[in-house]
């Protein structure tokens, strides 16, 4: 693989309620790319996706070993925090979940709790990320209205514009297209491919063609091992491990 890893994971292993979900994972996740995790339903997808900005931590019983490096540092080490982690990463969850405030407010929230304060300040960044996810058009007018009379499809763009608010490095996605409709679902994807030029991006999903529609690689986890990892038309199309053909040609789900 030619691209810089942005995300490095090593000998990763998770264990929950003595129960090992992730076992022995090494990756490296390109810079500036879409790689998409897939799998049959509780493979380890979600457990994967959480090991990457520590959203496992808060669980009972769980046990984590083993590495991820984002820009080098292991955000498992005993010295790095948390918020400043997760600072790097944005997430977008299946279902879109706005504040209960303002679409204005929903955008201005994270640099707010920064220390931005400058309305005129406030104002251009705003517009600049309503701009990036295609909604300022469509909301200009209604900035000061509740986020939550927005369509759903709208939230879930909304939701983007206010992780990205926050300049985080990485986008993590949680099947971030399965509550919405297939023009939604378009936009939102067409949003990941642009947002790649400047961003990390991991996704989940269980939806094949999106996945070879929006991936520059392919990571297809098994009961909680990587079987494969590689270049999206690779894996896709001319998969090298025979559980990986099974699984694209849908003998396994
Ligand atoms: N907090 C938890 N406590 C106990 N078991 C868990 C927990 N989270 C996940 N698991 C178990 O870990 C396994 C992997 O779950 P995970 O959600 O990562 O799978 P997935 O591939 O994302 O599945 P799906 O496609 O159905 O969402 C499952 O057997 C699940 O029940």
């Amino acid at each position: 693989m030619t691209q810089t890893p942005h995300i490095s994971v090593k000998d990763l292993n998770v264990h929950i309620s003595g129960n090992h979900l992730l076992k022995n994972i090494n990756i490296n996740i390109p810079d500036k790319s879409v790689t998409s995790i897939i799998g049959p339903s509780g493979c380890g997808k979600t457990t994967l996706l959480k090991s990457l900005n520590r959203l496992l931590d808060d669980i009972p019983e769980v046990n984590i070993s083993g590495s991820v490096l984002v820009d080098g540092e292991d955000i498992y080490g005993p010295k790095t925090e948390v918020t400043h982690i997760r600072k790097k990463m944005g997430l977008l969850a299946q279902r879109p979940f706005p504040l209960p405030m303002s679409i204005y407010d929903n955008i201005a929230y994270g640099p707010r709790i920064h220390g931005l304060k400058n309305k005129k300040e406030l104002n251009v960044l705003v517009e600049h990320y309503l701009q990036a996810v295609g909604l300022w058009e469509e909301v200009k007018h209604r900035l000061h209205t509740s986020a939550s009379a927005l369509s759903i499809g709208q939230q879930q763009r909304l939701c983007l514009a206010r992780g990205l608010a926050v300049e985080p490095e990485i986008i993590l996605g949680d099947e971030s297209t399965s509550a919405l409709d297939p023009i939604s679902t378009k936009t939102i994807e067409d949003l990941l491919i642009k947002l790649k030029e400047n961003y990390t991006i991991v996704l989940v999903t269980h939806i094949l063609r999106q996945a070879r529609r929006v991936s520059d690689f392919i990571v297809f986890v098994y009961m909680g091992e990587i079987i494969e990892f590689g270049p999206t038309e690779e894996v896709l199309l001319n998969p090298k491990e025979a559980l990986t053909k099974d699984y694209v040609k849908g003998f396994i789900s």
